[in-house]
């Protein structure tokens, strides 16, 4: 089935609102992601201090998400202070973002933010299209809802092009929550081809890994689809490799927190193990994410995989489940190498490999 961008707008509205910018009293607020579903409840944040620790805490989380909550980061550098001259601007736009790439180091959609929206305060100011402090701030909070907004579109898209994946009846295993709670904009990536279909009237089910140790699976995805009205079961983590041999999968759907100019898809923990098994057992394996989630200047040596509070492992929610101390390996991301990934959906086009020649060639154009 086709439909337009421009169809698909008037069709298709989210349902969850993560992150909520008060343009007046410059107040960023977020759903708080840490206390889903048991509770709902909102966060509000004026100053980039605020929003680095609450990215660090996970209210806020999902490769897009953090860097959308970035970007009003920067904008709270120049609100939540006295500034009066654009030279001292500069120098606290150049703090925020030290302070705000910080807070997760995996998703480069964060640090990709925080450069676009520096790199803009520091043409508009050079090219004289802002004058002082006030023209800064609003040609900032423009900026930033423009990455929203794009983001929305660029998820619409994907959504679009991933129906190409679908069928009607399918089931698509996914990973965490890739949805619109991990975006900001209550679409997601890898559930938006899910969330079109089903506008669609095509019928799909998916199958949600937990996704330990943060639980994004069954705290959140199921949460999210359930609130779209999508048939979701959820598995354990090690209930993957069955799932996919007893055929009850016809495509695997994740989204990524970065992606190499050659292919390799770093997504959360457990993402590897998935890609491994649907391309033994010949399912296709889709990663989904838009243009600010590709980095094209690093390699896999370069790129840090964060690795959290050993207590998310020894424990579930604060209830001890390991003898306390125990050693333990908390890496939160894994890289899925381009061999195992049977394309890449994108705003731009669905990129097929050879990765390194393909991913720039989409990006580029
Ligand atoms: C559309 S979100 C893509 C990824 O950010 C998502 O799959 C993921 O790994 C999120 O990890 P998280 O640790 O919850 O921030």
């Amino acid at each position: 089935m086709k439909v337009s961008l421009a169809e698909l707008k008037q069709m298709y509205k989210p349902k969850l609102k993560p992150i909520i910018w008060d343009n007046d009293n410059n107040v960023l607020t977020l759903l708080d992601q840490s206390a889903l579903p048991f509770e709902t409840t909102y966060v509000n944040l004026k100053t980039p201090e605020e929003i680095a620790s609450s990215i660090k805490l996970m209210k806020v989380r999902g490769a897009p998400a953090i860097g959308i909550t970035a970007a009003y980061g920067m904008v709270t550098a120049l609100t939540s202070s006295s500034i009066s001259t654009l030279d001292e601007a500069i120098k606290s736009l150049n703090n925020a973002k030290k302070v705000l790439d910080k807070a997760r180091p995996t998703a480069v959609n964060l640090s990709w933010a925080t450069s676009n929206m520096l790199t803009k305060a520091n043409e508009a100011i050079n090219n004289g299209e802002v004058k002082n402090v006030k023209e800064l701030i609003d040609l900032l909070k423009s900026e930033a809802k423009k990455i929203f907004d794009e983001e929305l579109d660029a998820e619409l898209q994907m959504g679009i092009y991933g129906l190409e994946k679908i069928n009607d009846g399918d089931t698509v295993l996914t990973q965490c929550n890739a949805g619109g709670l991990a975006t900001g904009t209550g679409l997601g990536t890898a559930l938006a081809p899910v969330k079109v279909a089903q506008a669609l009237g095509i019928k799909v089910s998916v199958i949600a890994p937990e996704t330990r140790p943060w639980l994004q699976g069954s705290r959140l995805t199921v949460y999210e689809l359930m609130t779209e009205g999508i048939p979701v079961t959820l598995i354990s983590d090690t209930t993957v490799g069955l799932v996919m041999y007893k055929n009850m999968v016809n495509s695997v759907m994740v989204g990524a927190d970065r992606i190499l100019s050659d292919g390799h898809v770093y997504n959360k923990i457990g993402t590897f193990k998935e890609a491994v098994i649907a391309h033994e057992l010949g399912i296709p394996f889709y990663a989904l994410a838009p243009m600010s989630t590709f980095d094209l200047k690093n390699t896999v040596n370069d790129i840090v995989i964060e690795e959290r509070d050993p207590d998310e492992v020894r424990t579930v929610r604060g209830v001890p489940i390991a003898p306390p101390g125990v050693k333990v390996y908390n890496p939160v991301f894994d890289v899925t190498p381009p061999k195992y990934v049977s394309g890449i959906i994108t705003e731009k086009g669905i990129i097929y490999p050879p990765y390194d020649k393909n991913i720039r060639k989409v990006i580029e154009k």
